[in-house]
């Protein structure tokens, strides 16, 4: 049995007396410690897909299982990483882990294991020299760390990244998918990542979902990444399976799914 399914999802947004029909018949069983990558055109449905798994909108037909249980609105076992890290401007690095683990951990952990929960966290993106900055202090790519530290320290089931590197450069956005790589593969967690990047879906994915262009998006192929890992983005560079993946995903993006 998979871990995560989404089975038959439909999803259309009314406005007045007009229904428009975004996504169809979405079907997706993922399993437990996979990563999976979600890939399409601009405004095919993707942000609309994690949402729902997610809980923040309801699906019109169909629905979401995780772990045995029906998705019902928002809930500490789905967090969610967005493109823009969405710190609280007055509250440092530890304490924007803080909150999220004192409004989850407060009953079941002291106070010392919360500290160490949060430090451990934080320590996993490599942010433990920045705890009492506070978020205009410090890059975008370190505030996207903290919200992924953030987001591991609720303890998710699955772990939500919405285009996580999209407004970083080119070099931060590459050591942030190295880390994330490496956090995978220490804790084994499930991850559901929307990306534009092609080199990025197949260097961290187990699978690359390619959704057809919207309206009523539907997935259109699903890729299994073989590649081993750990994998090494500058020794993949010149690897004839790295770049058959590669050519698979434009080819459907651009060959057959373009936007006319
Ligand atoms: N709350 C809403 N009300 C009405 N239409 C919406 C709403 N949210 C999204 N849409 C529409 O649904 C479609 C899919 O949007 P969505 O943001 O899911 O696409 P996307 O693939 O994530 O796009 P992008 O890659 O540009 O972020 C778009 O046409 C969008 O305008």
């Amino acid at each position: 049995m998979s871990y995560l399914s989404i089975e038959h999802l439909d999803k259309s947004f009314v406005r007045g007396n007009l229904a428009s029909q975004v996504l169809k018949d979405i079907n997706l069983n993922i399993a437990k410690g996979e990563f999976i990558s979600i890939i399409g055109h601009s405004g095919c449905g993707k942000s609309t897909v994690l949402n729902i798994v997610a809980g923040l909108l309801d699906p019109s037909l169909g629905g979401v299982i995780l772990d045995g249980k029906e998705v019902r609105g928002p809930g500490p076992d789905r967090s969610m990483v967005f493109q823009n890290h969405s710190l609280l401007p007055w509250l440092t690095v530890y304490e924007n882990v803080e909150v999220a683990v004192n409004k989850l951990f407060k009953r079941s952990m002291n106070k010392r294991e919360r500290r160490e929960w949060i430090e451990h966290n934080l320590a996993l993106v490599n942010m433990s020299h920045a705890l009492n900055k506070y978020p205009q202090e410090i890059s975008g790519g370190m505030k996207q760390r903290v919200g992924i530290a953030r987001a591991l320290a609720m303890k998710p089931k699955v772990l939500l990244l919405d285009e996580p590197f999209g407004a970083l450069d080119a070099l931060t956005r590459a050591h942030l998918q190295d880390e994330v790589m490496k956090i995978q593969k220490d804790l084994g967690n499930t991850m559901m990542m929307i990306t534009h990047d092609v080199d990025e879906a197949v260097l961290l994915s187990d699978r690359i979902v390619m959704m057809t262009n919207g309206p009523s998006a539907t997935i259109g192929e699903i890729l299994e990444v073989k590649l081993p890992r750990p994998r090494d983005r500058i020794a993949l560079a010149d690897d004839p399976e790295y770049n058959h993946y590669r050519r698979a995903v434009l080819s459907f993006l651009h060959e057959r799914h373009r936007l006319h």
